[in-house]
C-alpha cells in the first residue's frame, strides 16, 4: 500500500529466480518424502488470546514451498512494509488514500481494546446498544406491527456489503437460528427478486430493513419504494411505516427523504467500507436472526483474530502466510484464479462472499502512487461447498491444464450429527482424501496395475493425476458464531496484506463506477428507438432489439 511496484522489491527479483531455478523441482510427493516433520514445520494452530475461545488449525504443509521460499516471501511482505501499514490501519490513518479515509472496520469489533482515534469510534457501543435493544424486542415479540401482531418475517433490503455478508453469516449460523423469523435478502433489481420475496410476506407482520451505506444505490432505493409502496396497499398509512422499516445507513439525510424516522436508524461511518460493514449497523439481520448475544461473539471472535494479526510476528502471522503463499501462485506460477472450498453446507455462501470481498478490494491495476502494475494483482476467487463440487469442477481441479491453489475449510464437529455422525464422516473423508488426490495424483504405473494388461495407451493417460496441486486445509472444532468471525477476519487480513504487497489500494472500487453512469443513460434512451444515440452499433442493436419486443 505504500504505493511502490511490488516488482521492484529485491525480495521479488529473488522470488522470481528462486521461481526459475527451483519450480520444477518442487513436488509436493519428494518435499513430503524428504522430511517426515513437514506437516508440523508448516502448519499451525490458532487460538485466541481474548474474547471467547478458539481454535483452529492452518495446514499450509501442501504447498509448492520450501521453508527458504516462506522465508524470501515474508522479506518481501517486510519490504512492502506489511507491519506499518498494518498499524497504520489500526491507528486510524487514512490509508484508502483515493478516499481520503480510514479503514476501521476493525474498531467495529475492538470493544476498546486497541485505542483508536477516529470521529464515530466512541459512538460504536451506543450502536451495539441500539441494535441489542431493537433485535431484543423483535425476536421477544415485544415490537409489534402496525395491528397489534409480532413480527414473523424480515426483508434485509441491500445489494453487495449490505447484502453478502448477512447472506453469508445467517446462513453460516442457521444452527443458532430463531426459527420462528425467516429471513429473506433482496438484492437484484430484477423485480423478480423482491416480487417472489413479497409473495411470500404479510405486511402485518414484516419488517424491512433498508441497508445501504450511501443510501443512494439505485438497486436499494427502488426496491425499498416498492417494498413500501406493497406495504402502503394494505397499511394505507404512512405513520404505519415506522413499525415496519428500519434503515441501516451513514446518510441520515437520504434515509429521513426516503421517509424513515431518524430512530429507525442504525448509523454507521464512512471509514467502514460496504465489503467489511457486516460487523457494522449492516450486521441488523444477522442479530435478529442469531440473536444479539451470538451477534456478539461472532464480533469478538473476529476481535481474537484481529489481535493475532495485529500483534503475531510475521512467520507465524496467520493472514500474512495466507497471503504470502496466495502471492506465490498469482505472480509466479501464474495462476488466474483461487478456490474457497467449504466442506459444510452453511457455508455454502463463504466463496460468494469472498468475490466481493477479495476481487472489489484487489481487483486493480493501478498502485496507490498510479502506476500501472507489471505483475498480477487480485486473483479470482470462486468455489462452492463440498462434496457438491466434487461431482462437478473438481475434474478440472485435478487433471485440466490450470493451477488452482484452493483452501478447504471444514469443522472436525457437525452441528447436525445425524445418524451417528455417520454423514459427517462421509463428508470428512472427502475433505481429506481431495488435497491428498490433488498433492499426490496417480502415477501411469499406478494406473497400469489396475487395468487389463490390453488397455490403450490413451486409456491409461486419461486416468493419470499429475498431482503437485497444491492447497490449505483449515479445520476448527465446531462452526460457533467466534469461529466465524476468526474465520472471516483471517481473509480479510489475508487481503489487506496482498493489497500493501501489491502496492495497490484495497479500499476503493472505482471499476464499478463507470457501468452505473452507463446505464443512467441507457435508461433514458430506452423510450424510443430514436433516443438510442451515441453507442457503438453493438450496444444500439441490442437495445433496438429490445424496444422491438419489451412490452410493458
Ligand atoms: O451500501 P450501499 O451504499 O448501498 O452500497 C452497496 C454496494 O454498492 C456497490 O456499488 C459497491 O461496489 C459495493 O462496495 C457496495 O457494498
Amino acid at each position: 500500500m505504500s504505493g511502490r511496484l511490488a516488482s521492484e522489491y529485491p525480495s521479488w527479483k529473488k522470488l522470481q529466480q528462486i521461481y526459475d531455478s527451483e519450480h520444477a523441482n518442487l513436488v509436493l510427493k519428494d518435499l513430503f518424502a524428504q522430511d517426515p516433520a513437514r506437516f508440523s514445520k508448516f502448519s499451525k494452530e490458532y487460538a485466541s488470546t481474548s474474547g471467547p475461545d478458539v481454535t483452529f488449525l492452518l495446514d499450509y504443509s501442501k504447498n509448492l514451498v520450501t521453508q527458504p521460499i516462506i522465508d524470501t516471501l515474508l522479506t518481501l511482505g517486510r519490504e512492502a512494509e506489511v507491519e506499518t501499514y498494518r498499524d497504520k490501519m489500526f491507528a486510524g490513518e487514512h490509508i484508502n488514500t483515493s478516499e481520503d479515509r480510514a479503514v476501521l472496520h476493525v474498531a467495529l469489533r475492538n470493544f476498546n481494546d486497541f485505542k483508536i482515534q477516529e470521529s464515530g469510534v466512541d459512538e460504536v457501543s451506543a450502536v451495539l446498544e441500539h441494535i441489542k435493544v431493537f433485535s431484543e424486542a423483535v425476536r421477544s415479540g415485544e415490537w409489534k406491527g402496525y395491528t397489534g401482531k409480532t413480527i414473523n418475517t424480515i426483508v434485509n433490503i441491500g445489494i453487495g456489503g449490505s447484502d453478502l455478508g448477512p447472506v453469508m453469516v445467517t446462513e453460516a449460523l442457521k444452527a443458532y437460528s430463531k426459527r420462528d423469523l425467516t429471513a429473506h435478502f433482496v438484492s437484484n433489481i430484477d423485480g423478480t427478486h423482491i416480487a417472489e420475496t413479497l409473495k411470500v410476506c404479510d405486511p402485518e407482520r414484516t419488517l424491512f430493513i433498508i441497508a445501504s451505506k450511501t443510501f443512494t444505490t439505485q438497486e436499494t432505493i427502488t426496491n425499498a419504494e416498492s417494498a413500501k409502496a406493497w406495504f402502503l396497499e394494505t397499511a394505507k398509512d404512512q405513520a404505519h411505516v415506522a413499525k415496519h422499516f428500519v434503515a441501516l445507513s451513514t446518510n441520515t439525510k437520504a434515509v429521513t427523504a426516503f421517509g424513515i424516522s431518524p430512530d429507525n436508524m442504525f448509523q454507521f461511518w464512512d471509514w467502514v467500507g460496504g465489503r467489511y460493514s457486516l460487523w457494522s449497523a449492516i450486521g441488523l439481520s444477522i442479530a435478529l436472526v442469531i440473536g444479539y448475544h451470538n451477534f456478539e461473539s461472532l464480533l469478538k471472535g473476529a476481535h481474537g483474530m484481529d489481535k493475532h494479526f495485529k500483534e503475531a510476528p510475521l512467520e507465524s502471522n496467520l493472514p500474512v502466510l495466507l497471503a504470502v503463499i496466495g502471492i506465490w501462485y498469482n505472480d509466479f506460477y501464474g495462476s488466474q484464479t483461487h478456490a474457497l472450498l467449504p466442506y459444510d453446507q452453511y457455508l455454502h455462501k463463504f466463496a460468494d462472499y469472498f468475490q466481493q470481498g477479495d476481487m472489489e478490494s484487489n481487483g486493480k491495476f493501478v498502485t496507490k502512487g498510479g502506476q500501472r502494475v507489471n505483475y498480477q494483482t487480485g486473483p479470482i476467487i470462486w468455489g462452492a461447498a463440498g462434496t457438491n463440487g466434487q461431482h462437478s469442477f473438481y475434474q478440472l481441479v485435478h487433471q485440466g491444464t490450470k493451477l488452482i491453489p484452493a483452501d478447504f475449510i471444514a469443522p472436525a464437529t457437525s452441528q447436525n450429527p445425524i445418524h451417528q455422525s455417520k454423514h459427517h464422516r462421509i463428508l470428512l473423508s472427502n475433505f481429506f482424501a481431495q488435497p491428498e488426490a490433488l498433492a499426490f495424483g496417480k502415477t501411469e504405473a499406478q494406473v497400469k496395475k489396475e487395468l487389463d494388461p490390453g488397455a490403450s495407451e490413451a486409456l491409461i493417460k486419461s486416468k493419470v493425476f499429475e498431482g503437485n496441486r497444491p492447497s490449505n486445509s483449515i479445520m476448527f472444532p465446531l462452526l460457533t458464531p467466534a469461529t466465524l468471525g476468526a474465520l472471516i477476519a483471517l481473509y480479510e487480513h489475508k487481503i489487506f496484506v496482498q493489497g500493501v504487497i501489491w502496492g495497490i489500494n484495497s479500499f476503493d472500487q472505482m471499476g464499478v463506477e463507470l457501468g452505473k453512469v452507463l446505464a443512467k443513460n441507457i435508461l433514458a434512451q430506452l423510450g424510443k428507438p430514436d433516443d438510442v444515440k451515441g453507442h457503438d452499433s453493438s450496444t444500439t442493436g441490442l437495445i433496438h432489439y429490445y424496444q422491438k419486443y419489451r412490452k410493458e
